[in-house]
């Protein structure tokens, strides 16, 4: 493990992040830039090609493939010119966004690099979980997850459920924070506030400034997918995620002989999609436990490679893009060492609307695949779903306990 001193740290700004740090309004520019790059400059970028992976970018090939590796973007120079508006006409930006079109068409999963994140930031983020975890359980139970804290704060092993089965893992869950009443009934049992350890002791910090900064990364990593859809590179931001209700899963994967018996599973975190628009893992630097399935119902491993987020796309986006990319089947399978991960969710707004685009049917048909969703009512029916198996798994394991 990386060794990272607790000093308090001061969370350096050096771009404004919603709900952290306020954003400066896009400026007339940034507004303007609507119709840039056109989508005549991405086609013949890719019509140009014959390979398998150009071909599915242009639809020539059947969605989705048996793919056997999840693909890695370099997004360094991107990244420059995202905000930029006279970025229409720029070949590197082109590639990248081929590359994301690519990878979302058949894998639905990528590693990014080249993504700006201070690489120490990464290694503190995951050693602070780290920390926590070992704390012994009296110490992490001060800061549980209940109903009344708007389901925010720390899980114990099992207490998380997918598909009916305890999955496991421990885990502190984290919400963007909402003022009370905002949302109605329907956003009341997610209002609180986070539940932040006192050790170590840099936590809070740590981990407002990497949201900060992810959230950041996301919406410009939703511009490429915007255009890379076909659609302005704002479709994402103002009512639809311009107020992202994010969710960050600091992750831990104990070994299974560190379980009591009755408990285990055979999975650390069962088959899912994710529900909401994209999420980047930050995965532990040695051990490998993500799968991704692809067409053909294989588990395609998603190693950690150092230096990238491994990303991957939610339930929302699956919609908006009128199934043009698909959220993937993804687990967690038990590792032979203690494995650490933080998720970050960047989410659509929590009272968005979620409907397919317009630019998005033309290219599949003309008529959408998938009614209308309410970002936050998906989620309500998640978090609901999952909180009510929890109730009844622990009833069976009292019961298998006085047995
Ligand atoms: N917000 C997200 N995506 N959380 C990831 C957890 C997914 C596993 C969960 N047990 C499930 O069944 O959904
Ligand atoms: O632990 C991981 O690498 C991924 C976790 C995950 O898929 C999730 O929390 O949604
Ligand atoms: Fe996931």
């Amino acid at each position: 493990m990386i060794r990272v001193s607790d000093e308090g740290r001061q969370p350096q700004s050096p771009v404004a992040c919603e709900s952290l740090c306020p954003r400066p309004p896009p400026s007339a520019a940034t507004r303007e830039q609507k119709r840039l790059p056109s989508r005549q400059g991405l086609e013949s970028s890719s019509s140009i090609s014959s390979s398998p992976a150009q071909a599915f970018a242009i639809g020539l090939l059947p969605m989705g493939s048996d793919f056997q590796a999840i693909p890695i973007i370099d997004i360094s120079a991107f990244l420059e010119k995202i905000d930029d508006p006279r970025m229409g006409d720029d070949k590197e930006l082109l590639e990248v966004i081929r590359q994301l079109d690519d990878a979302c068409k058949e894998a639905g999963f990528f590693y990014v690099k080249g993504h700006g994140i201070p690489d120490s930031l990464v290694k503190e983020v995951k050693d602070a979980t780290s920390k926590f975890f070992n704390l012994p359980y009296e110490e992490k139970v001060k800061i549980k997850m209940t109903p009344a804290s708007g389901y925010r704060g720390y899980q114990e092993v099992a207490e998380n459920v997918t598909l009916g089965k305890p999955d496991m893992h421990e885990a502190i869950d984290c919400y963007r924070e909402m003022e009370a009443g905002k949302y109605g009934a329907l956003g009341q049992p997610l209002e609180g506030s986070n539940l932040w350890p006192d050790y170590p002791s840099n936590f809070k910090v740590v981990m407002e400034e990497y949201i900060c900064l992810l959230g950041d990364l996301s919406r410009k990593i939703m511009r490429g997918i915007a255009l890379a859809l076909g659609g302005p590179p704002d479709a994402f931001e103002g009512d639809r995620a311009g107020d992202s209700f994010w969710v960050m899963r600091l992750i831990g994967y104990p070994v299974l002989s560190d379980i009591p018996e009755m408990q285990r599973t055979d999975t650390g975190c069962g088959a899912h999609t994710d529900y909401g628009l994209l999420t980047l893992v930050n995965q532990d630097d040695e051990i490998s436990a993500l799968q991704v399935r692809n067409r053909s119902g294989e588990w395609i491993s998603a190693p950690p490679i150092p230096g990238t987020f491994v990303c991957n796309i939610g339930d929302m986006l699956k919609i908006w893009s009128n199934g043009l990319y698909e959220s993937t089947l993804h687990r967690v399978i038990n590792s032979p060492k203690y494995r650490v991960s933080v998720a970050f969710f960047y989410e659509p707004n929590f009272d968005a609307a979620v409907e397919p685009f317009d630019f998005c049917m033309q290219k599949t048909g003309g008529t959408p695949k998938f009614g209308k969703a309410v970002y936050g009512e998906h989620l309500a029916g998640k978090a609901e779903n999952l909180h009510s198996a929890v109730r009844i798994d622990l009833v069976d394991l009292e019961r298998c306990k006085s047995a």
